[in-house]
Formats: structure tokens, C-alpha cells, sequence
């Protein structure tokens, strides 16, 4: 399998390549050539495997040329190894048509584990086959800074920086990042920035000839194809679940970067039949926004309590859109720039048709995110966290076919907000055993203003050159 960029202009890569280099040299990000499809009956014959076999089955048509599928299912087999559930992500019913997929039973407790322990143990792979060090240089709002910390701390020939905005992640989230005091770890908390601003510095290093010069650097964000090829595969775990190839499934996905999302919309072109995907927001709305009315344009971002997805600028939208356009790169990479030169896009009727033959979405504000925290508590006895009250939010109240069974992203666990669970609830979720002495361990980060110069100057001075 190859990948070519979503810009039209970068050389086309294979697996290996393309997850070493994360973004594409031209800005755009890779996808696959061209989309891998499954027949109703290996798809059939795929229900009931173990999660990791499930994994390997799925994502062995993108890694073609780079491993075997023997290779990667001992990969999968290892990453999958450290969660703490059986099942990696079980599904839970919720009532007759809503269902809870859990994705936190990783290390970390947010979804981003289940990509990222794999994509830990890629680095390892192909970074052995070289004399390359590898920087990766990150941004999160919330849950990826800690699951790229977990997967990559302490190996060898890999260097992190991961930007946070400061004050800006809850203090579960800041401390799995800030407590691992592994060496090549570096958490930079950015003064007076939002996400967005740290995603722009992020991609901004890798078109700076004078740090792509001396540093390979790398990505762990879902610009990095690697991240979403994981997360295709739990989609198919719960379509199988609950009667596919048969039957089809609605997902609900909580989402702020896009990148969840288009791993269900990958899993929908592999053949997995998907009613709709339901786009959920907070009150940072791009991306309801552009599905709803053909905006996209950036608006300020507002924290809120569901911090991770406070992203105004949804990367993953780009993947989308290069589909929707035919796929050429060229038309796509100047409607791109002219977004980065006015921070506005209007999608085109096509873009929008497109867009609405499989995506709805739906926006929640403070008190509907509270409500349905409630609501799932007094109704069903789960307790569940803000990002996947706005998904659940959005699944119950999108006018899904009562036939068609409804699955929520939960995304983190509610352990990681419990300010905001206890407020909706009067209960306090507690830490998982695993993480239950977070608060007593040390931290350490470094306090940079938010500006690009500030944070390659930290990166050059603390970075092992490429090789
Ligand atoms: N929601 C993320 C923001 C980064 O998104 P990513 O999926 O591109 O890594 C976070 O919690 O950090």
C-alpha cells in the first residue's frame, strides 16, 4: 500500500514512510492511495476474534510492504496486552437503541491509548531498521499528550515535546503528562495559547527547513495516518457486535480534531455498513458548523468543560474534504491555503452533498452536556464524562430509525473530569487503581510563551540530531 498526500505535491510514501513522517512535505496529510474493501463475507467471518486478531485482520491491507500480517499481530497482541479490559473496548447498553463503546481502558484512560500504544511500538520497529532518531513534536488539549507520552517514554531513539496549552487540560490530564520524568520526555506548557496555537507550531516545524534539516521530526497527533489506521478497527469490533455484515450500526462520535470521526468514515469505504456517523461538538462548533450550514470557518475558543475537544481548527477535516473533491490534490490545496490566509472556508455544494450522504452533527452547550452526564447516570447507572455526554448528547437527539442501534464514543474515562461528573451527578468518579497515586507523584514541565521561535529554540537545544 502506498500513501500519497492530500495536497498533491509530496512524494508518495509507503507504510513505513508515512508514519515516520507524519505530515506530508508539501502540508497535506497521507492517505492511502486508495481504500482497502472487505466482502460482507470476510467480514462475517471476522466476528467473534480476540480484539488483537481483529486488529490485525483490519489493518493489515494499510501496512502492506512494511509487515506482515504475522508482524503485526504480534505488535497488536502487545499493545493490546496493557489494557484493562478483556474485551479492550467493550460495548455497554445503554437502553433499546443507545450503546456506550468504552475506549478507556488503556493506560491513559482516553481513546487516544488504543491508537497510540500501537504507534509507540512502530516507532520502535522502524527506527530499528535505521540509525534514525526520531522528534516527535506534539500538541494536545487534554488526552494525547499523556497516551504518546505513555507509548514513548523511555525508548530508545525517540525524543518528545509535547505542547499544552497552560491552564487549559484538567489537572488529572496535565499531571499523566507532566509526572513522567522519563529523559526524553519534555512537556512545554504554552502561556496564553489555546490548542489551535499549538497545533499551528506543530505544523509549522515540519516546513522549517532549518529544524527538518538537523531533527527528523515526527508526529503522534492524527495528522499522523498511523493513529487513525488504529482506530478503524474499533468500529468494526462493535459493528460485528451488534450484527454487521447484517445490520447496520449509527456511530456518535465526540470529536474535535476529526480524526475519530474519519476512522469511522474509513471503516464505512472497507465495506463495515454504517448508518451515519454523528459529528458531536462543544461550543467550538467548526465542525457542526461546516457539516450543518458549509462553514468552516475558525472561530475564538472557548473553554469549556469537555476540554479536549476546545478546537477550532479540525485537522482531519482536510482527509474528508480531499475525498470529497475527487481527490484532487491540487484544487484542495488551494482551497486549504486560501483558509490559512483567511481562517474561512465556504465548502462547495459538492463538498456538502458529499458530506451528507453519511455525516449528521450536533453541538452541546454547557447545560446539555450536564444534563445528559445526568441522565445517563439517574437512567442508566453509568457514569460517563463531558466529551461522551456531547456525543451522547448528539445520538440522542439525532432521529436515528429506532431499528437502527446507536453507539457512542466514550471516549475518557470519567475519572479524568471529576469536577464536572460530580457537579451533574453528586458523584465523584474515582482514579482507576492503576493511576490512583497520580496526585502524589512529582511534576515537571517547562513554561514557554506561545510563540513558534520559543518552542524550536527548546526543541534545538534539547533534540538528538536525526542521526
Ligand atoms: N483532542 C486532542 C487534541 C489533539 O488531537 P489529535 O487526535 O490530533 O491528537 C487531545 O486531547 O489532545
Amino acid at each position: 500500500m502506498d500513501y500519497i498526500s492530500t495536497r498533491g505535491r509530496a512524494p508518495a510514501l509507503d507504510f513505513e514512510g508515512a508514519t515516520l513522517a507524519g505530515l506530508a512535505s508539501d502540508g497535506g496529510l497521507y492517505v492511502p492511495r486508495t481504500w482497502p474493501r472487505f466482502s460482507a463475507e470476510e467480514i462475517a467471518a471476522m466476528a467473534g476474534l480476540p480484539y488483537a486478531q481483529l486488529a490485525a485482520r483490519v489493518m493489515a491491507p494499510f501496512v502492506a510492504g512494511s509487515l506482515t500480517e504475522e508482524r503485526l499481530l504480534e505488535l497488536t497482541t502487545e499493545a493490546y496486552g496493557r489494557f484493562a479490559h478483556d474485551a479492550v473496548t467493550p460495548l455497554v447498553q445503554l437502553d433499546g437503541q443507545q450503546w456506550l463503546l468504552e475506549l478507556f481502558h488503556g493506560p491513559t484512560l482516553a481513546f487516544k491509548d488504543v491508537a497510540l500504544q500501537l504507534l509507540g511500538l512502530l516507532f520502535e520497529e522502524f527506527l530499528g531498521r535505521s540509525e534514525r532518531n526520531l522528534t516527535i513534536v506534539g500538541a494536545t488539549s487534554g488526552d494525547t499528550g499523556s497516551a504518546a507520552i505513555d507509548a514513548v517514554a523511555g525508548r530508545a531513539k525517540v525524543d518528545i515535546f509535547m505542547l499544552h496549552p497552560r491552564g487549559r487540560v484538567s489537572d488529572v490530564q496535565r499531571r499523566q503528562m507532566t509526572t513522567v520524568l522519563a529523559p526524553n520526555v519534555h512537556n512545554l506548557a504554552l502561556e496564553h495559547a489555546s490548542f489551535d496555537d499549538a497545533q499551528a507550531i506543530v505544523k509549522r516545524m515540519f516546513n522549517d527547513q532549518a529544524m527538518t534539516g538537523r531533527f527528523a521530526i515526527g508526529a503522534v497527533n492524527s495528522i499522523n495516518w498511523a493513529r487513525l489506521m488504529a482506530q478503524v478497527v474499533y468500529y468494526f469490533a462493535a459493528g460485528l457486535q451488534l450484527g454487521a455484515p447484517h445490520r447496520k450500526v449509527a456511530f456518535s462520535v465526540p470529536t474535535g480534531n476529526f480524526g475519530d470521526v474519519f476512522a469511522g468514515y474509513v471503516a464505512a469505504q472497507m465495506g463495515l455498513p454504517i448508518e451515519r456517523l454523528i459529528v458531536a461538538t462543544n461550543v467550538n462548533d467548526i465542525l457542526h458548523r461546516a457539516l450543518a450550514q458549509g462553514d468552516y470557518s475558525q472561530g475564538t475558543v472557548t473553554p469549556t468543560a469537555a476540554p479536549s475537544m476546545d478546537i477550532q481548527v479540525s485537522s482531519n477535516f482536510e482527509r474528508l474534504l480531499f475525498d470529497l473533491n475527487g481527490r484532487d490534490g491540487l484544487a484542495l490545496a488551494e482551497q486549504m491555503a486560501g483558509f490559512e490566509a483567511t481562517r474561512a472556508m465556504q465548502l462547495t455544494n459538492a463538498q456538502r452533498e458529499g458530506a451528507a450522504a453519511l455525516f449528521a452533527s450536533a453541538r452541546a452547550d454547557a447545560d446539555e452536556m450536564a444534563s445528559t452526564i445526568r441522565w445517563a447516570w439517574e437512567h442508566c447507572g453509568e457514569l460517563i464524562d463531558p466529551h461522551t455526554a456531547c456525543g451522547l448528547f448528539a445520538a440522542r437527539t439525532a432521529g436515528i430509525a429506532a431499528e437502527v442501534p446507536v453507539v457512542t464514543l466514550a471516549t475518557a474515562h470519567p475519572a479524568k473530569f471529576p469536577e464536572a461528573v460530580e457537579r451533574a451527578t453528586g458523584q465523584r468518579p474515582s482514579l482507576p487503581a492503576r493511576v490512583g497515586d497520580l496526585f502524589e507523584r512529582e511534576e515537571k514541565y517547562v513554561t514557554l510563551g506561545g510563540t513558534y521561535e520559543a518552542v524550536a529554540a527548546f526543541v534545538a537545544e534539547h533534540a538528538s540530531p536525526k542521526v
